[in-house]
């Protein structure tokens, strides 16, 4: 028998597991490590967080991620090269962090790595009638990932998504379902990253079918976007502090918010690829604020990711109260002019993030795939929201042998 099947054999039968999740999202702000220690799996899955770190991504990567991000046309060769690169680069990452944390990358059981996705295609955002599918796209090759560390790595995790009819995102779902359902609340996980999403939890162990997660527009992709263009140097709006110094301008906002995105049923997901410079550059041409103030613009544009996040609530719950319970992740979390907005649009909502449930709220995400290589390895598909709800019943993710 191949010993690394073996491996899987005997990891799988363990009591817990020592699962690393790596995480790069659309910010390109750099890659989450988050060293897991799970016990059990499905519904008795236990976490405990026990290292997380940001490799930051310098700006040579960041430019050459940007060289193909969301971009339709590229170069196929540049394309290749980066697959194998971020893998390798993803790589000496884990091994600067084990280093770093003087662990022995032996007394790791599995890397969970996400990969860097590239461009995301949703049938409702390509729309071409010659390919009814979704696609999406991450890069940073497992291969090279289990080959650097010597770990097995599973990736490429949303392409059995894809297969059993989703759109490949959000997989947020099936983790936040098997880690933070409470039997005494009602919950919805908003995650505030580029993109933001949220998870619907009804309480534990009633209607799991229920279970769903969608995303909702921009998170901070359009604000990162606009503080680039005019404060060349700067990643994002500290602490919201131009943004806060901004007023809405109600015709911007109302253009922006004239995509058939926002009226789509639920759950759908998205991508830089709508919610790039070219649509805000659009809704400025029509709103005639083209010369509208960096401030304000800020401002209208932390408006227009509350909003998005609101009519996706109020169209998940028809009308009806939404859960009062709102835990916040993702980097958004740290901008005040996006929290105020937020607490005006759902005005009901008791916000705190997920650090009151115990999950870092900036770990959240890699956190994720660790999860999802854990159930991959110990567990069975996760039945949750099947159906209407299109979370389909899939484990997910490509196992790759470091040898
Ligand atoms: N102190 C802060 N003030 C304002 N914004 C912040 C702060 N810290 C982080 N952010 C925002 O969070 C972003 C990073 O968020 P995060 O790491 O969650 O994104 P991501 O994982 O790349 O996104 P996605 O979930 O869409 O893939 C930064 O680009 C910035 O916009
Ligand atoms: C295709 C893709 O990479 N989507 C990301 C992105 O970042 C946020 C949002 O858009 C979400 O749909 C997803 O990531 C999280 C981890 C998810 O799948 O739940």
């Amino acid at each position: 028998m191949n010993p690394y099947v073996a491996r899987l054999c005997q990891l799988a039968s363990q009591p817990s597991r020592r699962i690393i999740g790596l995480m790069s999202g659309t910010s390109l702000d750099g890659l989450d490590v988050a060293l897991c220690r799970l016990t059990g799996h499905g519904a008795g899955t236990r976490l405990a967080l026990e290292q997380f770190r940001t490799v930051p991504y310098t700006d040579a990567t960041r430019a050459r991620i940007r060289t193909v991000f969301a971009r339709e046309q590229v170069s196929l060769e540049y394309l290749t090269l980066l697959n194998p690169w971020l893998g390798n680069l993803h790589a000496a990452a884990i091994r600067e962090c084990l280093r770093e944390w003087n662990i022995n990358p032996a007394d790791i059981d599995l890397v969970a790595s996400h990969g860097q996705t590239v461009y995301h295609a949703p049938r409702h955002q390509h729309q071409r009638p010659d390919f009814d599918l979704n696609a999406t796209l991450q890069l940073g090759d497992g291969d090279h990932v289990a080959v650097g560390t010597g770990i097995i790595t599973l990736s490429d995790f949303r392409q059995k998504h894809l297969a059993g009819g989703g759109e490949g995102a959000p997989l947020a779902a099936y983790g936040d379902f098997l880690l933070l359902s409470s039997p005494d609340e009602e919950r919805l996980l908003l995650n505030l990253g580029g993109i933001a999403n949220f998870t619907y939890l009804p309480r534990a162990g009633q209607a799991a079918h229920t279970a769903f997660s969608t995303d909702t527009g921009p998170g901070n992709t359009l604000l990162d976007a606009t503080v680039r263009a005019h404060r060349p140097g700067l990643q994002y709006d500290e602490d919201g502090r131009l943004a806060l110094a901004g007023r809405v301008h109600e015709g911007l906002l109302a253009a922006l918010l004239d995509h058939p995105f926002f009226a789509a049923p639920l759950p759908k997901t998205t991508g830089p690829e709508l919610f790039g410079v070219a649509y805000l550059a659009a809704a400025q041409q029509h709103s005639a604020t083209t010369a509208l103030g960096l401030e304000d613009t800020l401002a209208t544009l932390a408006e227009l990711s509350a909003v998005g996040v609101a009519r996706a609530v109020r169209a998940a719950f028809g009308g009806q109260p939404s859960p009062e319970a709102v835990y916040v992740s993702g980097g958004g979390a740290h901008n005040p002019a996006l929290r105020a907005a937020l607490q005006r649009h759902l005005p009901a909502a008791r916000f705190a993030t997920t650090e009151a449930l115990g999950v870092l709220p900036d770990a959240k995400e890699a956190i994720l795939f660790a999860v999802l290589a854990n159930e991959a390895v110990a567990s069975q598909p996760v039945a949750i929201g099947q159906g209407r709800q299109r979370v389909p019943a899939v484990t997910m993710g490509k196992i790759s042998f470091p040898g």
